[in-house]
């Protein structure tokens, strides 16, 4: 049953609508996870090496959206990666697919609900800062929820406290010990080259920037830009959970009128393939390694 409620902005799935989704989900796997990985545009391979994997396809799960966008398989994915217990989101929503945050944002409390402690979160996103290349791997420092100034945001309307406070405090949104942890790793793996740090911002799409939009952004502090993550990481903080965000730099936004290249999905699809393999790893590390500290530090 769709049963959510969204009026304008205001975002008010009940609690029930949570709940019915988590004990449907419960009751059909025996996965625990401990940590939940969203895999963004081309990106759902994340998933390929966890083991005894359950899947479930989008539309059969009770008040899940289903994805719209190529290279978004739509499908629920359970599985272990290294004993962690894990739960892989192959594709994520978006405002452009016409969901509301809500929507948009119901999996991670769905993921909260289930006793998941952790989201590492994936996407591909245009390099704005002059230094990044394409393929390069930008952790998420932190955003701008370019959105959200605008109202549309997925905390509007009344606040659940079940889940989290009315005014939650963004400004350590991005574990520092997780985004530690990612340099690390990096060494460890050899792909420390092509590692960088930055900020994301999400714009709602779908087209892509226009060259005096992406002007405004490198104005405002933006080293790359996007359509997703941030409600998810914005919902996330909100009912405690730590947040990792990768982001995958698939293409170079033109600052400049004589460039002559011309962005589009495919290009976005095709490097988030060729670097998908580097970027499993470090993923599969870093949920092991976010599962030991986790357990460290409590
Ligand atoms: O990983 P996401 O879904 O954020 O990927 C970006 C934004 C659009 O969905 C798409 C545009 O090519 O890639
Ligand atoms: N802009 C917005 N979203 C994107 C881009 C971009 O250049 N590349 C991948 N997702």
């Amino acid at each position: 049953s769709r049963t959510m409620h969204c009026k304008g902005n205001s975002c008010s799935c009940s609690f029930e609508d949570y709940k019915l989704t988590t004990q449907w989900l419960l009751n059909h796997t025996s996965h625990r996870p401990k940590v939940a990985v969203i895999c963004g545009s081309g990106l759902g391979l994340l998933a390929d090496g966890a083991a005894n994997k359950q899947t479930f396809r989008y539309q059969d799960i009770p008040n899940f959206p289903v994805s719209t966008v190529a290279g978004h398989e739509g499908c629920l994915v359970f599985g272990t990666i290294e004993g962690t217990s894990c739960v892989f989101m192959q594709g994520h929503f978006h405002l452009y697919e016409g969901y509301s945050l809500c929507q948009v944002t119901l999996p991670v409390r769905i993921f909260k609900l289930m006793g998941v402690e952790s989201l590492l979160v994936t996407n591909a996103s245009g390099g704005i800062c002059p230094d990044f290349k394409v393929g390069d791997i930008m952790i998420i420092k932190d955003h701008i929820n370019l959105p959200g100034f605008a109202g549309q945001h997925p905390l509007c309307g009344p606040n659940d406290e079940r889940f989290g406070i009315r005014f939650p405090c963004m400004s350590d949104a991005y574990s520092k010990d997780l985004r530690r942890l990612v340099l690390e790793a990096g060494l460890e793996l050899g792909c420390n080259d092509f590692i960088r740090e930055g900020v994301y911002c999400m714009v709602s799409g779908p087209n892509f920037e226009t060259i005096a939009e992406a002007r405004m952004l490198r104005i405002l502090g933006c080293d790359s830009v996007g359509m997703s993550t941030v409600p998810e990481v914005t919902v996330a903080k909100h009912c405690g959970l730590r947040v990792l965000g990768l982001s995958l730099i698939t293409n170079k936004v033109s600052l400049d009128y004589s460039r002559e290249e011309k962005v589009n999905h495919e290009e976005v699809l095709q490097i988030s393939k060729m670097r998908a393999e580097v970027l499993q790893k470090l993923v599969a590390t870093m949920i092991s390694r976010c599962q030991q500290q986790s357990i460290n530090t409590h």
